[in-house]
């Protein structure tokens, strides 16, 4: 009764307040409410109710469950580190995939590992090629993409493009877009990634040159950033033997090209720091999220407006072409590029057509470069496996320079050179591209004889099994690419499921061929006409190499390199 005296005189001294300055043309000061004690009362109750049922709840789902009641704690795993936070100090420490590889060599297990992660959330992680086959293959559309992934790299591949489109609509379009990946037009594109390597050799030379006049006056080689050239390459690869476009991004630096521009601020890796802020954003709304202020998310936001409008533009282009060519299409070609087969007679709407190119165009590009990043590194630490390709590649492949026309077309051979084949292979299986990756048991299901409930979350790890002495031998962790000898393209192995860089199944990459020839023909071009050696310290010293995990695993800072042109090619 007293509170609602209280709260009525309040409200007539308002419209009291409010009449005299209405009169008098004076802006109204309002008296703020004196809330009563009841409704005082009433709140705290509320704060400390709604307080206690969150801590009972943190303390049940955090403390509790994971230990003693999820149906998961029988499956054997490390012994976690903190009562809170499980195995995730460790894993936070370590390259993605790391100590997945300790666990698996280590832990006892009957092909399933099960551990903590960011406040004991519970993770399962296959090992043996029986389960990563149910979870990929025979299981392939129960594991579906998990939500944490979606969320955090939806915006930038297109949240309906095929990354992450999952059961019927899935099938409908990878059925759709399997002809640009058969093997007899990825060999048509040869002549293109060539001819993209050879633009690539020219102006990393010419760069390389006019350095060099004003430093030194010596061909002696320089140090360069060799993992921003390798994106713009890939980037005009994707650009013209998947949309017939040119991006022109090796002709034009990283400043004045805004797709790569765009790329490189999505995808560079971050540090320890933001990996942490993106675990626990994963556990907030959206809207606070956008409440908390971030340059770089605001820079990401920007970057992803521009390739989506981009790829808007791309799709209503070719749509407007097949309008005024009819359906024949341009100049009547067997158009089966990946543009051509997303906008010509298919089953996606314009938002769809548009986040499909966006897949592509992000999937298609990144992780090459990525990948070629790394073989570079990894020759540069074994020059004797670097001489060794370049002999064969300057004995088999006519130098890029010489007009003559060779006697058997590239395509013919260029994936059957062996060492090359070798080294490709190798270097795939020592620095997959993607450490790791998600998915959720979308109902209750099993692996194996263990029960695992709808929810849980399953670690796909190619860093790990790449890696694994018990799949690879104790010589697993040593880069050798004669291993592929005994290996010949992963189907002498115990299993195809040894080899996880591309992962299998119907989720597996769509572009693992696309990019297997993209790789062959940057790296013959290449290491065909450079020399490239690590930088030192000024010790003398091979510096630590730090690995920071994005959504690719990267060099920390990018790869300086030490780059020489050679003669003679
Ligand atoms: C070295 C290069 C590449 C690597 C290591 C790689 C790796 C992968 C992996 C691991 C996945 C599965 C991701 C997941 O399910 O979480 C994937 C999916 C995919 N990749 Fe690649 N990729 C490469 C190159 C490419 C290229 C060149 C293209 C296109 C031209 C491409 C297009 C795709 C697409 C569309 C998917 C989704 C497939 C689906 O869900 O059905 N990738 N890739």
């Amino acid at each position: 009764m007293r509170a609602l005296l209280h709260g009525s005189i309040a409200r007539i001294n308002c419209t009291d307040q409010l009449h005299r300055s209405l009169v008098l043309g004076r802006p109204p000061k309002l008296s703020s409410p004196v809330p009563s004690p009841g409704y005082n009362n009433l709140v705290c109750t509320f704060v400390y109710i709604f307080s206690a049922g969150l801590f009972a709840k943190l303390t049940y789902g955090i403390l509790i469950y994971p230990h003693f009641f999820s149906p998961l704690r029988h499956i054997p795993g490390p012994k976690c580190i903190s009562i809170w936070n499980g195995q995730f100090p460790t894993i936070h420490r370590q390259p993605s995939g790391q100590p997945h590889i300790k666990w698996m060599d280590e832990v006892p297990n009957d092909g399933l590992i099960r551990y903590l992660a960011f406040c004991n959330a519970d993770r399962v992680f296959p090992t043996s090629p029986k389960l990563l086959q149910e979870v990929m293959h025979t299981k392939g559309y129960i594991f579906q993409k998990a939500p944490i992934v979606r969320r955090s790299i939806g915006k930038m591949f297109g949240m309906h493009g095929m990354l992450f489109s999952e059961g019927e609509q899935h099938k409908v379009q990878r059925r759709h877009m399997l002809p640009a990946f058969s093997y007899r037009h990825l060999r048509d594109l040869i002549p293109n990634f060539w001819e993209k390597s050879i633009n690539l050799n020219k102006v990393m030379e010419n760069d390389l040159r006019t350095r060099q006049d004003a430093d030194t006056q010596k061909q002696i080689g320089m140090v360069v950033e060799i993992s921003q050239w390798l994106n713009r390459a890939t980037l005009d690869i994707i650009g013209s033997a998947g949309f017939g476009y040119e991006f022109n991004c090796i002709n034009n630096n990283d400043e004045s090209n805004e797709l790569a521009q765009a790329y490189r601020k999505v995808f560079q890796p971050v540090s320890k720091g933001v990996q942490l802020q993106r675990v626990v954003f994963q556990y907030l709304p959206d809207w606070l999220i956008k409440l908390i202020p971030s340059k770089r998310r605001k820079e990401s936001a920007e970057a992803i407006e521009m390739v989506k409008g981009m790829c808007m533009r791309m799709v209503r282009e070719k749509k407007r072409e097949y309008e005024t060519e009819g359906k024949a299409g341009q100049k009547g070609l067997r158009e089966i590029d990946i543009l051509s087969l997303v906008t010509k007679d298919s089953p996606f709407t314009e938002e769809e057509m548009r986040d499909q190119l966006m897949t592509f165009l992000a999937a298609g590009h990144e992780t090459t470069a990525s990948a070629l990043t790394w073989a570079l590194f990894l020759l540069s630490q074994n020059p004797e496996i670097q001489s060794r390709l370049r002999a064969e590649i300057r004995s088999q492949i006519p130098s890029p320079t010489s007009t003559a026309t060779p006697a058997v077309p590239l395509e013919d051979y260029l994936d059957t050179l062996p060492y090359l084949r070798n080294v490709t292979n190798e270097v795939f299986r020592f620095f997959p591209p993607v450490p790791m990756t998600l998915r959720m048991a979308g109902e209750d299901t099993t692996l194996g004889r263990h029960y695992i409930p709808k929810g849980t979350i399953v670690m796909i790890s190619p860093w790990a099994i790449n890696r694994s002495k018990k799949v690879w031998g104790p010589r697993a962790d040593v880069f050798d690419p004669d291993r592929w000898e005994a290996y010949k393209e992963g189907k002498e192995g115990a299993s195809n499921y040894d080899f996880m860089t591309f992962l299998h199944g119907p989720r597996s990459c769509i572009g693992k061929d696309f990019s297997r020839l993209e790789f062959k023909a940057l790296l013959a071009a290449l290491v065909g006409k450079f020399e490239f050696n690590e930088v030192l310290d000024k010790n003398g010293r091979r510096k630590e190499l730090v690995i920071k995990s994005g959504i690719t695993s990267r060099p920390e800072n990018g790869l300086p390199l030490w780059v020489r042109s050679l003669d003679g090619w």
